[in-house]
């Protein structure tokens, strides 16, 4: 029996992080995806060369029994007018953009089941995270079948709280360098030369990371670190002084929901 192929649509900044993630999982075989993109991308270019199809006549989408849109909000709509007559009638579709309504979406794929994806960029290195919804059941088990392979997944009841989804985890990534560079700036400041105070921020990352692979609880991980009246103890009384980091998190979390909410109306 032939298989199916997956469509994605769009190999900029998560596509890629989605394809690459494939390719080195063999969660989807390349002989099974058709890949369609405006301009070369290296990620699509690797998978050319693994046997996937770029932009081959449309008709082939007739075949395709997942449609991943990785295109952006504003995009999406214009870029689905030129493959919805191509579309097997049960074809699922695959939304990893923020914001936009699964009702929406599938009412721009003539009724086509929609599941909808927010992945962080780490999928490409099968260490992603990503939040699914979808109101139809077969339409969540091919967004598991595709994601499970290169992320953690965390499925959602109610898509009202894709926002706060996408806020936390779409975006966290970024929170995350941010501090980071923050932190190397601060090293520098101190006297670290900016190699040094890069690589120690960039390590130190990484090192923190491995302390959640565990199930310890963050309040434990925090005083392994934080020797009572110790040093780490004094940075931390600075960092929150007036609750300042907790509120400068939930700002960022607040205009990221605004933001997704908006991109949904
Ligand atoms: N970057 C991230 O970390 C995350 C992005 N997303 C979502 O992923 C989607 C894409 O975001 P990015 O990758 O950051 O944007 P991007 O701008 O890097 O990629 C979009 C790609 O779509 C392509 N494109 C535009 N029109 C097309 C068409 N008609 N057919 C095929 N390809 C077309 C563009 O050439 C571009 O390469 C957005 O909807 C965003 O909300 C979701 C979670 C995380
Ligand atoms: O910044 C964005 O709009 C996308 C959605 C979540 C992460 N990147």
């Amino acid at each position: 029996m032939t298989r199916r192929p997956i469509v994605l649509q769009g190999v900029g900044r998560l596509g890629s992080a989605i394809l690459e993630g494939w390719l080195a999982t063999g969660a989807v075989d390349p002989a099974d995806l058709i890949i369609l993109t405006p301009s070369e991308k290296p990620a699509a270019e690797a998978a050319r060369a693994r046997g996937a199809r770029i932009n081959p006549p449309l008709e082939a989408l007739a075949e395709a029994r997942a449609f991943v849109i990785g295109v952006k909000p504003a995009k999406w709509l214009e870029a689905a007018q030129a493959v919805l007559p191509h579309l097997a009638p049960d074809a699922v579709i695959v939304s990893v953009m923020a914001g936009v309504r699964g009702e929406t979406i599938s009412q721009g794929y003539a009724g086509r089941p929609v599941v909808r994806v927010m992945p962080t960029t780490g999928v490409a290195q099968a260490r992603g995270v990503a939040t699914l919804w979808a109101a139809d059941a077969a339409a969540l088990a091919v967004g598991q079948e595709l994601f499970e392979p290169i992320a953690e997944t965390v499925l959602l009841d109610d898509e009202a709280l894709m926002h706060a989804a996408t806020a936390v985890s779409g975006c966290g990534p970024a929170y995350y360098f941010a501090f980071t560079r923050a932190l190397a700036q601060a090293g520098e400041a101190e006297g670290l030369s900016p190699e040094a105070a890069a690589r120690l921020a960039r390590a130190t990352l990484r090192s923190a990371a491995a302390g959640v692979e565990g199930t310890e609880g963050l309040d434990a991980l925090i005083d392994r670190v934080a020797s009572p009246g110790g040093v780490t103890q004094a940075g931390l009384v600075a960092l929150n002084e007036n609750g300042a980091l907790d509120r400068a998190v939930q700002d960022a979390v607040t205009a990221a929901v605004a933001k997704s909410t908006e991109l949904s109306a």
